[in-house]
């Protein structure tokens, strides 16, 4: 059955609607305030500030599981109340980054601690290796071109500590950086008088600006006036020449490798407990304490070039987070798996006679009250190609010398294997 409506009676209702709801609008009491919008429910935080990479940084790319592979760190605490979500967006950035993941990471458990394989990252420098001699961090790192290249800017550079009289950052023709202070300015060159006492001719691009000496070992890379790679590596030596191997650089802790046994004042950090510190305990405890109570999992990244000591580290931070959750017999266990591990995975090479030719991720799990109450390892891009060939001077995987070493006399023979220490 159809029926119909007359233009007349829809205009007609129209307007009557109309004049009803503007009455009834009359009617309601003018200061009634209107209700505010009701607040979706939701647990969920905001997405976290990300720092951007540099423009043209690339990771996946970059990745070549052979010779270069340098292992780095991610640790990860997880707790159980994550569950499945979280741990696929923590998937899905290790795939951005151009690593396999066998997927599941980290969902069933109550917690983890991961060491993944992270491409060297410039943005994310944690540690890096050199020597003791004074200008060795300097130098060793002082190869690349100034970080002023544009003229207009080390022009500016140049103007502003001419006007200031202040210390200024030269790249000598062997690209080492020397302060000193300028004498004159052309154009295109400055006379600069070193500390030392000598006078050189530098071009204004090869021209930064120095850090009032008071800045000096500034425990906080942030609070330097003047941000630029000679001060940041002077900065750097400086502490390191007093045994301080750790700089804060924001939530960044920059570590140097000491090659010995430094005072880590980690004592002295269990009693008074300052989380700003420029401590890897700090750090891990300071992790620690954001996942209990955020129940939120953290992760740590190691990353850094051979024998830049990120293994080293990962055994500080397991230590002592299992420490911080009581100590109990778990992370023995992890360094148990780790010498097994070792031994299939690490090898000799001309920057460290231990490292490893595979990434971790390591994963420490906690239960409520802050124990460790489960770990797992999972490794990655092993440099298999190492088994078949290797540089001047290296050597295969630990464990082919440890069975040679193990074999019984007459498989020696056979095979005319001969150990020598
Ligand atoms: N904090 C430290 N204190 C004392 N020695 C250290 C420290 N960190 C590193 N080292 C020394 O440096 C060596 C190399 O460190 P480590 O094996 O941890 O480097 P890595 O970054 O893991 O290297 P790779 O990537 O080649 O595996 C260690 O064997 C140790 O002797």
């Amino acid at each position: 059955m159809l029926s119909t409506v007359s233009p007349l009676s829809v205009s007609r209702s129209s307007l009557e609607e109309m004049l009803e709801s503007i009455k009834r609008r009359d009617e309601l009491p003018k200061d009634i305030i209107p209700a505010l919008p009701v607040r979706p429910i939701s647990k969920a935080r905001l997405p976290s500030a990300r720092r951007s990479l540099p423009v043209g940084f690339k990771i996946g790319d970059s990745v070549t599981p052979s010779d270069t592979v340098t292992p780095k760190y991610l640790i990860t605490s997880l707790k159980e109340k994550e569950g499945k979500k979280r741990d696929r967006h923590l998937n899905k950035e290790i795939n951005d980054l151009g690593y396999e993941s066998d997927g599941d990471f980290g969902s069933n458990k109550i917690s983890k601690v991961k060491v993944v394989p992270l491409d060297e990252s410039p943005s994310c420098v944690i540690k890096e290796e050199c020597g003791r001699n004074d200008d060795s961090v300097l130098n060793s790192m002082s190869s690349t071109s100034p970080l002023v290249s544009d003229e207009s800017t080390s022009g500016g550079n140049v103007n502003c500590v001419l006007n200031k009289e202040i210390q200024v950052w030269c790249q000598l023709s062997n690209n080492q950086w020397k302060s000193g202070k300028i004498e004159s300015a052309s154009i295109e060159d400055c006379l600069v008088m070193l500390t030392d006492g000598s006078v050189v001719t530098v071009p204004r691009g090869n021209i930064l600006p120095a850090n009032p000496d008071y800045l000096d070992g500034s425990d906080d890379l942030i609070r330097l006036s003047f941000l630029n790679e000679p001060s940041v590596l002077h900065n750097l030596q400086t502490r390191y020449c007093n045994d301080q191997i750790y700089t804060k650089a924001g939530r960044i802790l920059v570590a140097i490798n000491p090659f010995n046994d430094v005072h880590l004042h980690e004592n002295e950090f269990r009693t008074w407990k300052k989380l700003m510190d420029p401590l890897v305990h700090a750090t891990a405890e300071f992790t620690f304490n954001e996942m209990m109570r955020g129940e939120e999992n953290q992760s740590i990244i190691l990353s850094g070039q051979s024998g830049a000591g990120k293994t080293k580290t990962a055994s500080i931070v397991i230590e002592y987070l299992a420490s911080l959750g009581g100590g109990n017999e778990m992370h023995h266990k992890v360094f148990q798996a780790n010498l097994i591990l070792e031994s299939f995975g690490n090898a000799k090479t001309s920057m460290n006679h231990n490292t490893s030719r595979f990434g971790k991720l390591i994963e420490i799990h906690f239960n409520s009250t802050g124990e460790i109450c489960g770990a797992q390892i999972e490794t990655l891009l092993l440099e298999k190609s190492r088994v078949a060939h290797l540089s001047k001077g290296e050597r295969s995987f630990h464990i082919f010398y440890q069975l040679c070493s193990g074999a019984p006399s007459d498989l020696k023979g056979g095979y005319c294997i001969c150990i020598t220490s």
